[in-house]
């Protein structure tokens, strides 16, 4: 469902990525290790079409993104891919309810009985009339979670979703994640650090020096 054929991408003088091929499955979970500076946050942003390669193609689903015009990527941003950013990315004038609901409202696709769902497994019922600032960051990460899933998204790209959390809380969300990425039957590429983690999920690949290796 997810194909990247050798991706190059280069800030200045420094090539990032440089030559990443990988074929993930439609309901694979992968995890995505590397060290710090890898590339790995560059990565997730250019299979979101946030950003472009400067060589490489990049399909979802046979259809290729990377040649895509600005409307076809804001589609496919829109309908097809949801983000969880290591900063939330949470939107301040709405509340925690508003905030769940906003993808799947752009999308088209707001089904307030999967929200509500969602909000109960990921222990945020109490606080759905609470704004952003009156979350913790443990929240705030649980609520990009529940936004990211609220969607239904095809392609779920995770940075570091349980970064912020002390380990129980860690697994309990990953364990949660995980549950809901197979009910929705997304594909996911998670970003970890956590070699606690990463064996959870059904395959790990590394970044190293540009390449990416099973
Ligand atoms: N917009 C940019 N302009 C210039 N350099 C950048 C830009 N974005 C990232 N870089 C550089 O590209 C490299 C890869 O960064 P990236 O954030 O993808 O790494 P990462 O593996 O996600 O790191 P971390 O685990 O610390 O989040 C780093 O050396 C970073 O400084």
């Amino acid at each position: 469902m997810l194909d990247l054929v050798n991706i190059t991408k280069r800030y200045g003088t420094v090539k990032v990525l440089d030559g990443v091929s990988l074929s993930v499955a439609a309901g694979e979970t992968v995890a995505l290790v590397g060290e710090s500076g890898s590339g790995k946050s560059t990565l997730l942003h250019l299979i979101a079409a946030l950003d472009a390669p400067d060589a490489g193609l990049i399909q979802v689903n046979h259809i290729e993104i990377t040649g895509m015009g600005e409307r076809a990527r804001a589609e496919y941003r829109r309908q097809d891919v949801a983000l969880i950013f290591q900063q939330f990315n949470l939107i301040p004038s709405l509340d925690i309810a508003a905030n769940i609901a906003f993808q799947a409202r752009l999308a088209g696709r707001y089904d307030a009985d999967w929200c509500a769902a969602l909000a109960e497994r990921l222990g945020l019922t109490e606080m759905l009339s609470r704004y952003p600032e009156q979350v913790s960051g443990g929240q705030a990460q649980r609520i990009a979670v529940a936004r990211a899933l609220a969607a239904r998204p095809k392609l779920l790209l995770a940075d570091e979703p349980t970064g912020n959390l002390d380990e129980a809380t860690g697994d309990a969300v990953l364990a949660a994640m995980q549950e809901l990425v197979e009910e929705t039957g997304s594909t996911l590429l998670m970003v970890t650090h956590s070699t606690r983690l990463a064996p959870r999920l059904s395959r790990i690949v590394s970044l190293r020096a540009g390449r990416l290796s099973e």
